[in-house]
C-alpha cells in the first residue's frame, strides 16, 4: 500500500460526548506528524455524498468541552449498500484520503470494517458511543458523561419518588447492553436494575419486588434498560395490576442522556484514542479500533471490536442486590 498522506475523519451512528474531543486529537496529531486531515460531514452519508473539507488546527479549536459533534452524524442507509460503499471509495479517490478514521459504535466500526474489506482502504476505529457495548476497550468515549448525566437524574427523582412514597421506573438507553443501567444503578443507591444482561429464566422484576417487601422500603428506584417490549412503561404497568397497593411512576431518560459537555475522563479518553490512532496510522496498523484496557493503548482488530459478548462482570449484580438492602 502506498504512504499514507492524507486522513479523512467522521463520526457516525449517535453522537457521544467526547466526540469533538476526539475529532480534535485526531485532526492535531495528525498535522503534527505531517498528514492532511480533511473533515467528512455527516458520517458516511457525507462521505456518499463529498461533503469533505480541509481541516487546520483552528477547525477543531475551542470545542473539546462540548457536547455533540461539529462534524455532524448519521445512520446512513446507503452506506449499507454495495452502490453506497462504492460512490463512498469515488469520493475518497477523488479528495485523495488514503486513509479513514471513524469515530462511533459498533454499527459504525461493522461499517469501516466491511468497507476495509471490499477496497483495500486503511479504516481506524475510534470508540465512540455512550452505549459502552464495543469489544476490547474497558470504556467508550461518551460512556462516563452519559452515566454522570443518569446519575444526577436519579437524584433528583429520588428527591419525589421518597416525597411521596413512590416506585419509580427509569429507563436508561444502552441499546442491546445493559452497561449503563447496572453501573447508572449501583452509582445512584437505586434498588434494583433491570437489563438484558440478566434475563434469561429469572424474573427480575418477581425477584426485585420479592426483596423489595421484604427490605419494607416506602420508595424505590428500578433502573430498567431500554428494550423494545419490556423498558419502564412494561414493568411499571405489571407492578400496577399484580401489586396494586403501590404508588408506581416512569421516567424515560431518553436523549437528554446524549447531550452535555462530556466529563474529564472522556475527554482524556478521546484524546488518547485520538493520538493512537495516528500513531497506529504512522506504525502501519489497519482496520484496527483503538481502545484502552487497564490504562494501556491497545490495538483491536475491527471484527474483534464489533463482537457482541463484550463480557459483562456479574459480580455487579451482587454488589447492587447487597447495597440496596
Ligand atoms: N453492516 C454494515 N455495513 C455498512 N455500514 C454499516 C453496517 N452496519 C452499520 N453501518 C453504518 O454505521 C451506521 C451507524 O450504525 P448504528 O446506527 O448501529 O450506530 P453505532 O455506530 O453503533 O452508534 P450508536 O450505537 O452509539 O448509536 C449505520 O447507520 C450505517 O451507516
Ligand atoms: O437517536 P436515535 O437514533 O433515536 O438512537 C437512540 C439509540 O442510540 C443510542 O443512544 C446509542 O446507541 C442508544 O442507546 C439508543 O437506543
Ligand atoms: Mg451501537
Amino acid at each position: 500500500m502506498a504512504r499514507i498522506k492524507t486522513i479523512g475523519v467522521l463520526t457516525s451512528g449517535g453522537d457521544a460526548p467526547g466526540m469533538n474531543a476526539a475529532i480534535r486529537a485526531v485532526t492535531r496529531a495528525g498535522i503534527c506528524n505531517g498528514y492532511n486531515i480533511k473533515g467528512i460531514y455527516r458520517g458516511y452519508d457525507g462521505l456518499i455524498n463529498g461533503e469533505i473539507e480541509d481541516f487546520t488546527t483552528e477547525n477543531v479549536s475551542g470545542i473539546i468541552m462540548s457536547g455533540g459533534t461539529i462534524l455532524k452524524t448519521a445512520r446512513s442507509k446507503e452506506f449499507m449498500t454495495d452502490e453506497g460503499k462504492e460512490k463512498a471509495y469515488q469520493q475518497m479517490q477523488a479528495h485523495g484520503i488514503d486513509a479513514l478514521v471513524v469515530i462511533g459504535g459498533n454499527g459504525s466500526l461493522t461499517g469501516a470494517m466491511e468497507f476495509a474489506k471490499k477496497y483495500d482502504v486503511c479504516c481506524i476505529g475510534l470508540p465512540g458511543t455512550i452505549d459502552n457495548d464495543l469489544y476490547g476497550t474497558d470504556s467508550t468515549i461518551g460512556y462516563d458523561t452519559t452515566m454522570n448525566t443518569i446519575v444526577e437524574c436519579v437524584d433528583r427523582i429520588r428527591d419525589t419518588a421518597q416525597s411521596h412514597e413512590r416506585i419509580f421506573f427509569i429507563e436508561v438507553m444502552g441499546r442491546d447492553a445493559g452497561f449503563l443501567a447496572q453501573n447508572s444503578a449501583i452509582a445512584s443507591g437505586a434498588e434494583a436494575a433491570i437489563i438484558p444482561e440478566d434475563s434469561t429464566d429469572v424474573d427480575q422484576l418477581a425477584r426485585f419486588m420479592e426483596r423489595g417487601i421484604r427490605k419494607s422500603k416506602k420508595s424505590c428506584i428500578v433502573i430498567v434498560s431500554e428494550s423494545p417490549k419490556c423498558g419502564a412503561m412494561y414493568y411499571a404497568e405489571r407492578v400496577r395490576n399484580e401489586f396494586p397497593q403501590y404508588d408506581v411512576r416512569v421516567s424515560i431518560l431518553g436523549h437528554l442522556q446524549r447531550g452535555g459537555r462530556p466529563s474529564a475522563h472522556d475527554r482524556i479518553l478521546a484524546s488518547r484514542t485520538g493520538v493512537g490512532a495516528i500513531e497506529a496510522i504512522m506504525q502501519g496498523q489497519r482496520n484496527v479500533m483503538i481502545g484502552v484496557r487497564n490504562n494501556e493503548i491497545v490495538y483491536v482488530p475491527l471484527s474483534e471490536a464489533i463482537r457482541s459478548d463484550k463480557p459483562f462482570d456479574r459480580k455487579l449484580i451482587q454488589v447492587l442486590d447487597e447495597l440496596s438492602i
